[in-house]
């Protein structure tokens, strides 16, 4: 989240740092207001993060690792630190930067300036993956065909394909992103709120993979504070783009980021609490919320239909999902019959073509869009 202050609490001069006792202290630690000089907050912030690392086992001696960069506060601290603990603690990562150009004007083009700056500062080879080049559509073009309320899930299903596909081109399979504690939070809160217990058992897990797919992900932030996070690039003076998305945040994930600040100003710890009570949530078998609609429908036109999930994916019905299962119209490894990517961009497709037809003009335009999604083989 670009664009936040840092926020570190100010401690009297006089106070020296709990850990060492004898330099200054210069901040309270926002996780557990210690009172803290620089090089102990930097050697504690490192030190949980390779813990993070080691616990969860992340990587192997050897192993190629891109780092998803936007060029943001949070993914640059990532790169910047792992490149820190690969050289303390001899893990032997080979460490590439990956980054997505979405396609969003004054916005993306400005932060990918600030990882390619970062590129040559961490000695890092970079890979730019854009929008336009794998789907045909930037960012800009989609919100101005679908509208800016549902931009998140475009750039966040079609940003997930495009971290696989750029990692897979690289010969790379694991991605880490700058995910931080207080995203997990925000993110065990949204579920909790929407009852949505398939997301909510899934929402702590450090390490994911998509079914089928051969990309791993990985958060090595999952338990830093962002206010840390923000602290250490400053104190640090690392390199970072911090400006707001040009486009709406995700409305929800907002109130519960409110809501959580809110906590956090009361009781600090409440971030990794949550955490804790996300991770050691024992849910009980799930029954189906079915709706009317279904209820009216027969079993045996379930299990015929294809249906369209809220997150845009097309479902195979009754049959079992095999891995390595791939889109019917890209190729691409999915757990469903049409990729999510797909999904949205025929839709896009359809509204441009419907648009064009009604308005009369640049029909010649959308047919060869259409076509060319046709044709996409990646
Ligand atoms: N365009 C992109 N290219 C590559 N990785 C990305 C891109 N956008 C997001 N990511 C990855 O996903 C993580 C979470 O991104 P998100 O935009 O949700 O949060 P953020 O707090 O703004 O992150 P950051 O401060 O790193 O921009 C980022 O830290 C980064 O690792």
């Amino acid at each position: 989240m670009p664009g936040e202050k840092v926020t570190g609490k100010k401690v009297k001069l006089s106070a020296l740092c709990e850990l060492c006792n004898g330099r200054k202290a210069v901040m309270k630690r926002p996780k557990n207001l210690q009172k803290l000089c620089k090089e102990c907050f930097y050697n504690v912030f490192e030190t949980e993060i390779h813990n993070t690392i080691t616990n969860a086992n992340l990587f192997r001696p050897g192993d190629k690792v891109a780092i998803g960069a936007s060029g943001g506060k949070d993914s640059t601290v990532l790169a910047s630190v792992l490149k820190t603990l690969n050289e303390r603690y001899d893990y032997q990562l080979e460490l590439v930067l990956l980054s997505i150009d979405e396609g969003i004007k004054g916005y993306r083009d400005d932060s990918l300036a600030t990882v390619k700056r970062n590129q040559a500062q961490y000695g890092m080879p970079l890979e730019i993956i854009s929008y336009k080049d794998l789907y045909n559509w930037s960012m800009d073009e989609i919100v101005s065909c679908a509208g800016i309320r549902s931009s998140c899930t475009y750039c966040g299903v079609l940003r997930r394909q495009a971290l696989d596909r750029g990692a897979a081109k690289l010969g790379i399979n694991h991605v880490v992103t700058g995910h931080n504690a207080d995203d997990m939070a925000e993110t065990v809160l949204m579920n909790l709120l929407r009852g949505d217990t398939a997301r909510l058992e899934k929402s702590c897990t450090i390490l994911t993979q998509s079914a089928g797919s051969p990309i791993k992900r990985s958060k090595p932030f999952k338990y830093s504070y962002q206010k840390e996070i923000v602290l250490y690039a400053h104190y640090k003076k690392l390199d970072y783009f911090s400006t707001e998305c040009s486009y709406a945040p995700e409305a929800f994930r907002g109130t519960a980021r409110e809501l959580l600040k809110s906590l956090e100003a009361i009781r600090p710890s409440c971030i990794m609490d949550i955490i804790y009570s996300g991770e050691h949530l024992a849910l009980a078998p799930k029954k189906k919320r079915p709706t009317q609609q279904y209820k009216n429908k027969k079993k045996s036109q379930i299990n015929d239909e294809k249906e369209v999930n809220s997150d845009g994916s097309i479902s195979l019905g009754g049959r079992e999902f095999k891995d390595g299962n791939r889109c019917e119209n890209c190729g691409y490894l999915t757990s469903n019959k049409i990729c999510k990517a797909c999904v949205l961009l025929a839709g896009l497709e359809m509204n441009r073509a419907k648009v064009s037809v009604d308005n009369n003009t640049a029909v010649d335009g959308a047919a060869k869009l259409t076509k060319t999604l046709e044709q996409l083989s990646f």
